[in-house]
């Protein structure tokens, strides 16, 4: 994992001088790793997640199954998890989420499913990322849950009393917040006595390919899931099959690579690129092809091939980007350098990812020249000479990954706490800079 220690504060990013032709092979996908954590840990045997994403927010989700008694051995590439055995070790445990917004919504689930009492808590920023809606569910569909005692109700930290069975049942939920509170009561719910039944009342549901993620998983573990009506998924209850898995590279982590090719007007291919995905990242096929790159998926990978006159021929975009909110801090930066404006819009979830990314990248952005307008969901972008400066990241890895794209085209921008990037990739810093001519050597 990238630490403070090796890089400088602000960091420096690397600047291209010239058509960069690369191929680079990405650590595995958060989002998979993790789905493939819970459910191994509520398997009906030992499970093997290979190539594993070794990154801040999967070492904190073996860490919370383990306290949970589950056996995660996290020491090789392929981690192996013994699933739960039904009572916590020594009764309580502490779970840390960090700021990973899966271990604070899949783990509650799972807790009732153990005898024990576990209290969960976070980083700072973590208290204001949205988890109410879950831990109502939870408690509605017969779980034990303390969130009014603990501090602000509706937030970090809460405590779960687990008694080893949750009833489960029909629940009514508000997920326009974050698609992770259907996928938390989907990955628990083939274990609850009586499944679930989960609907969805509000405001369209953002990021949805997260939770056709989770039903997929799902179902190739053998669980029944049923989501052929809008806004509603039912799991019957049964066994999850225990299964050998390969995660997927990150493809929402591959977007300040492929941005690259685009920068530079050069070619950068991402080897493993899989043909079909539940990887909300695959969306940047499409976009990047919008803003003018020319984008080929064959044996070799995914290649991208920037404009031919490099960012004069970067156009804007206007784009929804409701299902694909992740992509949206390296979609705006580039949109920040293409030669005609852009509209991001349905993605006003952002607010409560990491750090609020509009407001975020609108500050940010701006501070280095960008002509930026921010909206209640979504950000437009025009034009405009961007000049270096210091960048900040609000410890999110993904405002950092908007930063290094802009210190990409343009000299002289510093990105702070670039070591936030660890809590979905192993020392992004030295690897990003590994891909500059010049650069030391022998970096991961
Ligand atoms: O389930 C998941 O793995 C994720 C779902 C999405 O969350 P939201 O629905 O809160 O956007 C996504 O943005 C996040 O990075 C990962
Ligand atoms: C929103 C994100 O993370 P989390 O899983 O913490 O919600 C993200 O990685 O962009």
């Amino acid at each position: 994992m990238s630490s403070a220690a090796h890089h400088p504060d602000p960091w420096p990013a690397p600047t291209v001088t010239g058509p960069l032709d690369l191929t680079v092979e990405l650590p595995g996908s958060k989002s998979l790793t993790n789905r493939a954590l819970v459910l191994a840990a509520l398997a009906d045997g030992p499970s093997v997640v290979r190539r594993a994403l070794r990154s801040r927010d999967t070492l904190l989700m073996a860490r919370a199954l383990t306290s949970l008694g589950a056996q995660v051995d996290t020491s090789g590439a392929d981690w192996s998890v013994v699933p739960l055995d039904g009572s916590v070790p020594g009764d309580s445990a502490q779970v840390d989420c960090g700021l990973a917004g899966t271990v604070m919504r899949f783990v509650p689930p799972v807790a009732g499913l153990v005898r024990g009492e576990v209290t969960f808590d976070g980083d700072e920023h973590m208290r204001n990322r949205p988890v109410g809606e879950v831990l109502t569910a939870l408690a509605a569909l017969g779980l034990d849950v303390d969130h009014a005692s603990t501090g602000t109700p509706g937030a970090l930290p809460f405590t779960v009393r687990g008694t080893g069975a949750v009833p489960g049942g029909t629940v009514v939920i508000d997920a326009s917040a974050s698609s992770q509170f259907v996928s938390a009561l989907l990955l628990a719910g083939a274990r609850f006595d009586a499944g679930v039944d989960v609907q969805h009342r509000g405001s369209p549901i953002p990021s949805l390919p997260h939770i056709e993620m989770s039903v997929s998983m799902l179902r190739e573990r053998g669980v029944q899931v049923t989501d052929d009506e809008p806004d509603r998924w039912t799991v019957a209850p049964g066994p999850i099959a225990a299964l050998e898995e390969t995660i997927e590279p990150d493809l929402s982590n591959a977007a300040p690579f492929l941005a690259l090719a685009a920068v530079s007007g050069g070619s950068v291919t991402v080897r493993d690129w899989p043909a079909a995905t539940t990887q909300a990242g695959d969306a940047l096929r499409d976009l990047l092809a919008r803003m003018g790159c020319t984008v080929r998926l064959d044996e070799a990978g995914l290649t991208v091939t920037g404009p031919t006159d490099g960012l004069r021929g970067l156009r804007g975009l206007d784009a929804d980007l409701h299902d694909v909110g992740e992509l949206a801090p390296a979609v705006a930066a580039l949109c920040a350098l293409a030669g005609t404006p852009s509209h991001l819009h349905g993605i006003g979830h952002i607010r409560g990812h990491e750090t609020d990314r509009l407001a975020a990248l609108a500050t940010e952005l701006g501070a280095l020249g960008a002509d930026v307008t921010e909206h209640p969901d979504g950000l437009t972008l025009r034009p405009a000479p961007l000049h270096g400066g210091e960048f900040r990241t609000y410890a999110d890895h993904r405002m950092a990954h908007a930063g290094v794209i802009i210190g990409a085209a343009v000299a002289g921008v510093a990105v702070h706490d670039i070591a936030t990037t660890g809590k979905t990739f192993p020392d992004f810093a030295g690897f990003w800079s590994g891909l500059f001519p010049g650069a030391a050597p022998g970096r991961d």
